[in-house]
């Protein structure tokens, strides 16, 4: 019996790191009649057949989950954004963090190609809003020590939109990144940007990363009825007011003696968070609780 985390999963197999070694594993029927699947990033349980074939047994708790890539214990999103082209739009961001509060992960924004375009815009929006943010850049190294200490030790998965950089930083971080996918895309015959699957990488300054375009589907996938209850919640810098407003279950929309409102009013909270708030709190509206997957 040994412990380890699913890096990769590829047409029935998983391939499962224990710490020494990477053993390719096939999953119990039980899990198919139960229907779950195993998942990269769960940490699983796995023994060796006498035929020397390994086995999934066991999935162990997980942290959390996702739809769309599947994906399971995600530690935090590095969300990057870019001031270059292509300029990345807020909302996506805001987004992104939401459903990141949501399920329990962190985040960190990074402003790629600040050696085309230091983001003024978007720094200001974040430096204010509790999360993280930090100027990058792929082509130079700016800001790849700091952000070194940031992922060590954690399970991070990448993402944002098409084109903003991902794959560069994770080659700006461990230049084995971009031969470890290349490999992949090899065996498949096809183009890295065509793959579908996900895969862990293991930084070589510590820390797992997963490189996950597929995250910017969100929005479809997982808008749900959890997130419409617990909305403002997910908006960190609304945390020091959305208990001091005058009415319980304030919308934060228009209601007199909002506490939102007040520091939106008073400058605490940047206009362009709230003005997303605004636009989530539309876009859920219409969901209804019989609407819900599963
Ligand atoms: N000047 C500059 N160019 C960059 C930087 N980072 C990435 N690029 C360029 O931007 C383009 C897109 O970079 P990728 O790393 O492929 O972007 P990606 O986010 O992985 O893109 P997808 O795989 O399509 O999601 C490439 O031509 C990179 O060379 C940077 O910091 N500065
Ligand atoms: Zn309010």
């Amino acid at each position: 019996m040994m412990e380890g985390r699913i890096l990769k999963a590829l047409s029935g197999f998983y391939y499962v790191d224990t710490g020494d070694q990477v053993v390719t594993c096939r999953a119990r029927g039980k899990f198919r009649k139960l229907g779950i699947s195993p998942l990269v990033g769960d940490m699983v349980r796995i023994s060796q057949q006498p035929s020397g074939e390994g086995m999934v047994d066991e999935i162990l708790p997980r942290k959390n989950a996702f739809i769309r890539p599947s994906v399971a214990n995600i530690d935090q999103l590095v969300v990057l954004a870019s001031g270059a082209i292509p300029k990345t739009d807020p909302f996506l961001i805001d987004r992104i963090c939401a459903i990141a509060a949501l399920k329990g992960c962190g985040v960190i924004i990074l402003l790629n190609k600040c050696d085309l375009d230091p983001a003024d815009d978007l720094y200001e929006i974040y430096k204010t809003s509790g999360i993280p943010v930090l100027r990058v850049s792929a082509e130079t190294g700016e800001g790849i020590e700091e952000l070194k200490p940031l992922l060590d030790g954690k399970l991070s998965a990448f993402t944002g939109n098409s084109g903003v950089g991902k794959s560069s930083v994770l080659n700006a971080l461990d230049s084995d990144f971009a031969i470890a996918v290349g490999e992949v895309s090899q065996a498949l015959g096809r183009g890295r940007h065509t793959t579908r699957h996900v895969e862990l990488f293991r930084l070589g300054c510590g820390g797992e990363a997963m490189d996950s375009p597929g995250f910017s589907s969100f929005e479809t996938d997982e808008m749900n009825m959890e997130l419409k209850e617990r909305l403002d919640e997910t908006f960190v810098d609304f945390a020091p007011y959305r208990t001091e407003c005058r009415y319980v279950g304030c919308s934060h929309t228009k209601e007199k003696g909002c506490a939102v409102l007040r520091a939106l009013k008073d400058g605490e909270i940047h206009p362009v968070r709230h003005r997303s708030y605004l636009r989530m709190h539309e876009d859920l509206k219409p969901l209804q609780a019989w609407q819900q997957k599963k």
